[in-house]
């Protein structure tokens, strides 16, 4: 259901919080989280999400200027800050502290997963989970050795329109054969942004792409390494083309007025089409526009819209969750789920973060692009080794 009052709610909700907050639970624990970097995701990705979750407590705050530490840490009313050159590594530390929220540049995302696995903590590492498929794949396999959860935040996913929309794919009411996608998205590069747009792909086709059929980029003014837009079309089983247009600079309409960023997939079959609008943060706003035509003649397409803003039964399935939770909420849900060892609603694999970077590798090879630089940090076992015997010293 839509209605002003019921966005304005939910908005609220996400962005400032919810309507009650969580009594902590007398039987399970609290997961106490550490947050890497006073990053501005933090609010929305995390700290709100923990305010009506039972079973998460957010405990310390680690950023490499001492000033914003702790006044992150007072804004949001954390026990404990830890500012200056190694303020992360103290964070990791911390024996109160059993989850960590990677929240920085996706170039260090692989060196500060692999330090928090390392201290023994569950990581939910931002999207993208690193800058390279191979260190991606290094960072689950170290946790899966070590016992440890380990999750992508890409929210998204969590979320009941998203499950929903897939859901309709896999009715089958829209043919999947010769099936066109098109995504166009304002904000972010292909290694940020593409994030996105490659994975829903992925998920919606429930396939990995065969090939790069074709890729092409605007290169930022000052650096010709970096793209701002990326237009790329890949070849998927089945004769499958999905297309993805990825632009950062939308430009202003009439030269003045700034346009809302564009977040649509649009799955194109040979009997009509569905288009999930605002896919990337569905519980901003939604829509499920799916058009099918009369499967006799051919003519005649029925339109419907869905909503989907209550966890109502999706998949058949009825997911945990209140109207006024944002994706980030759901995907909390699930971590929090994993850590205690229940079987969530929805995850994302060590396969499906491996595979999407593998993607944006070969869209970037294609388009002619080098590669980002992986993470210089050399993570060894000896490292890890030595940081055991100092804890148990
Ligand atoms: N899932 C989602 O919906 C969203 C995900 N993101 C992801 O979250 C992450 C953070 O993004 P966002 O909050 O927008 O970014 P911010 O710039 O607000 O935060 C980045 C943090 O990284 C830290 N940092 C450490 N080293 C550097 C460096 N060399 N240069 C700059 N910052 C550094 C800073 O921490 P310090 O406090 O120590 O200075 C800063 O707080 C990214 O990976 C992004 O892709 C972002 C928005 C939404
Ligand atoms: O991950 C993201 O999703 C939402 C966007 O607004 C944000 O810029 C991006 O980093």
């Amino acid at each position: 259901m839509f209605s002003w009052l019921s966005t304005a709610r939910r908005l609220y909700s996400v962005f400032v919080g919810p309507p009650s907050l969580a009594t902590p639970s007398s039987t399970s624990p609290p997961i106490k989280f550490g947050i890497l970097g006073a990053a501005k995701v933090a609010s929305t990705g995390l700290i709100i999400p923990a305010l009506s979750h039972p079973e998460v407590e957010i405990h310390a705050v680690a950023a490499r200027d001492p000033i914003r530490a702790e006044a992150f840490a007072k804004k949001y009313k954390l026990r404990t800050f830890y500012g200056g050159g190694d303020a992360y590594q103290k964070l990791l530390d911390d024996p109160e502290i059993q989850a960590v929220y990677v929240a920085l540049p996706g170039g260090l995302h692989y060196e500060w997963t692999m330090k928090a696995l390392a201290a023994n903590k569950h990581v939910l590492v931002e999207k993208p989970s690193s800058v390279s498929s191979e260190q991606t794949r290094e960072m689950f396999e170290f946790a899966q050795k070590k016992g440890l959860v380990i999750l992508e935040g890409l929210q998204y996913r969590f979320y009941p329109a998203i499950i929903r929309a897939k859901e309709i794919i896999d009715s089958g009411s829209l043919k999947t054969d010769d099936i066109r996608y098109t995504w166009e998205i304002g904000g972010g590069i292909f290694q940020d942004m593409g994030t996105y747009p490659v994975n829903v792909l992925r998920y919606f086709t429930s396939s990995e792409p065969t090939s790069v059929l074709s890729a092409s980029y605007t290169a930022h003014p000052n650096d010709p390494k970096v793209d701002q837009a990326m237009t790329t079309t890949l070849a998927f089983p089945g004769d499958v083309v999905g297309s993805i247009e990825l632009n950062f600079e939308i430009p202003y309409k009439f030269g003045l007025i700034p346009s809302l960023p564009k977040m649509d997939v649009t799955v194109k079959a040979e009997n009509g089409e569905m288009t999930v609008k605002f896919f990337v943060l569905p519980f901003v706003y939604h829509s499920i526009n799916v058009s099918v035509k009369d499967g006799q003649s051919g003519k005649g397409a029925k339109k419907r819209t869905e909503k989907v803003y209550s966890p109502t039964s999706v998949k058949g399935r009825t997911l945990k969750g209140e109207e006024w939770w944002a994706s980030y909420r759901y995907q909390l849900e699930a971590f929090v789920d994993k850590v205690k060892g229940r079987e969530p609603d929805t995850w994302l694999t060590a396969e499906e973060s491996i595979a999407n970077l593998q993607t944006i590798e070969k869209v970037y090879e294609k388009a002619g692009l080098p590669p980002r630089p992986k993470s210089t940090f050399a993570f060894s076992p000896i490292t890890d080794d030595s940081i055991e015997a100092k804890r148990t010293a």
